[in-house]
């Protein structure tokens, strides 16, 4: 319906999917696979939530939620190249809370490299890996600069002007960091 529809992305995974209606990881993969055999291109969201990352469990958390997609996807470039993985710390969603550039660097390097020895260098390279949490226009160009932050899942800032700002932060990357 949404491929007749015209869509070409979906979002999938969310935390609030995750927590209110109970999808699990397999059920995310399963929708994820889907989704590409119908021609719609995927965002996964992952994170952990501040409980798990006080426990010290966000590397397990996160790498177990892409390893179910990966577990679908294999090594496939082809298939990677329509998937964009999107980290949003649960705690840093709608809350103003957003990561530091040091914990979204952090999570956002172990996912490469969880993807580079579980899938192949080329896709662990290739894969955009977005942030997603509380992003503004005051926080954004310090993220946007992170070797291994590929963009934004923006939500309440979406709908106001610094929206703008928060675009334009992407160019300030150099294409040469990662
Ligand atoms: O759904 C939107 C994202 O989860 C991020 O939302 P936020 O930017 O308002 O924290």
């Amino acid at each position: 319906m949404l491929a007749d529809a015209g869509l070409k992305w979906v979002i999938l995974g969310h935390s609030e999917r995750r927590s209110l209606c109970h999808e699990s990881s397999q059920v995310v993969a399963e929708k994820t696979v889907y989704c590409l055999k119908q021609g719609v291109k995927v965002i996964v969201c992952i994170g952990e939530t501040l409980a798990q990352r006080e426990a010290g469990d966000t590397s397990k958390v996160v790498t177990e939620q892409l390893g179910e997609v990966a577990k679908s996807l294999g090594s496939d470039a082809s298939q990677w190249k329509q998937v964009v993985v999107a980290y949003e710390p649960v705690w840093a969603i709608g809350t103003g809370k957003v990561a530091t550039a040091d914990q979204a660097q952090e999570v956002h390097q172990t996912l490469r490299s969880w993807l580079s020895s579980n899938t192949s260098s080329e896709i662990a390279q290739s894969t955009r890996i977005i942030y997603g949490g509380s992003v503004s226009a005051k926080n954004c160009t310090e993220l946007a600069s992170l070797p291994d932050v590929d963009g934004f899942l923006v939500g309440g800032a979406s709908l106001k002007p610094e929206f703008a700002d928060i675009i334009k932060s992407g160019s300030a990357k150099d294409p040469s960091s990662k």
